[in-house]
């Protein structure tokens, strides 16, 4: 069951990192197209051109390389990595034919500082700034290690080199934020406030790969809804808030029923959902049981309010082929179990 919920996490890894992909697509060619203009209006010494073009050939073929010879065949952050490094070569190359230090196209290398902080973290960000200081260095075309360690020319390289420390550190503080504002966002949007729990949208996300994962595998699943039998006296009796009180217990109480696995979310109001991968009929029936003793048991609010709930199953393959029959058949055991008087299971 691990297995499902790592190539969940895998599944949403590869999703973020094929946009990342096509950003870093989208300025290796922005990259490709500043230096083929530079060098169409004539940029460079007569005698670099031909260096010129074949490093404009070979970074061409490289990009087509990634793009489109699937060579990689999944996505990762090493493959982003790697892209990078060919811009710096390609950046580098460019520079020592056009001028070096003093070649227009030295900002070239904000593009690949900015696709690695976007994309890469500090880390490797820092390395990256090393790499380009290093090509810097080189450009540089000192002739001693003392000329090169004078303050003067260490000031001048810090001086040219100091805007690109900064673009690095903005744009990197700039991507964490905006991934923590967006991870955030994901979270409130998918998480029921009261409770904490997955909402109907959270769990309509991770139920339908789980499910797909039971079709395509062949193993059983089963959904359970629970719904509160008795809320609305709570909040007569005691209050809301009291009957706020009551709901967060509940899920404490049936949390402390489910394995790791299982996902449990709120399906509305008093209602909640629970999916039990790789869990047949018998299991299904004993998690339900389990969790209608707990509740029975249970007392909220400072030991003042007692409730109880009932609880519809469905079990795949046996009661639906989709989620959706799943979820209506577990429904229709739900208020088959209300009539029967609550506080019990039924399948
Ligand atoms: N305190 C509180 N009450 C809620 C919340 N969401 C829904 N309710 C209340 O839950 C009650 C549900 O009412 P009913 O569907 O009649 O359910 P019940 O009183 O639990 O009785 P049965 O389900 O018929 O057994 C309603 O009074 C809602 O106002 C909530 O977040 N907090």
């Amino acid at each position: 069951m691990s297995d499902t919920v790592d190539s969940n996490a895998v599944s949403l890894e590869q999703e973020e990192l094929r946009g990342i992909s096509r950003t870093v697509a989208e300025i290796e060619w922005l990259l490709l197209v500043l230096v083929l203009l530079y060098y169409a209006f004539g940029g460079g010494h007569p005698e670099d051109k031909a260096a010129i073009v074949s490093g404009l050939l070979a970074y061409t073929a490289c990009i087509m390389g990634f793009r489109y010879t699937h060579f990689f065949k999944r996505e990762s952050r090493w493959k982003v990595a790697v892209e990078t490094w060919i811009m710096t070569a390609f950046v580098t190359w460019s520079l020592w034919h056009t001028g070096k230090l003093d070649s227009p196209l030295i900002n070239s290398y904000l593009l690949v500082i900015i696709t690695s902080a976007l994309t890469l973290g500090k880390i490797t960000t820092l390395l990256e700034l090393a790499l380009i200081a290093t090509c810097f260095v080189l450009l540089g075309d000192y002739d001693s290690i003392g000329e090169l360690t004078s303050l003067s020319s260490l000031g001048g390289v810090l001086a040219e080199f100091a805007p690109f420390i900064l673009v690095a550190y903005i744009t990197t503080m700039f991507s964490s934020d905006i991934r923590y504002g967006l991870n955030k966002a994901k979270l409130m949007s998918e998480s029921d406030d009261l409770t904490g729990i997955l909402n109907r949208r959270g769990f309509a996300i991770l139920a339908d790969r789980l499910f797909g994962q039971a079709v395509r595998y062949n193993r059983a699943l089963s959904i359970l809804m629970i719904d509160c039998d008795n809320l609305k006296q709570v909040n007569d009796d005691f209050g809301h808030k009291a009957g706020d009180v009551l709901l967060k217990d509940l899920v404490k109480s049936i949390q402390g029923q489910l394995r790791y696995t299982d996902v449990l979310a709120r399906h509305g109001g008093d209602e909640f959902v629970v999916l039990l991968p790789e869990t047949t009929a018998a299991g299904a029936l004993d998690v339900a049981e389990r969790i209608r003793r707990a509740v029975d048991q249970m007392h909220a609010g400072g030991n003042t309010i007692h409730t109880t709930v009932s609880i519809g199953c469905a079990v795949y393959p046996e009661e639906g082929r989709t989620l959706d029959a799943l979820m209506s058949g577990a429904d229709r055991n739900l208020y088959q179990a209300k009539s029967l008087g609550r506080n019990q299971v039924v399948r």
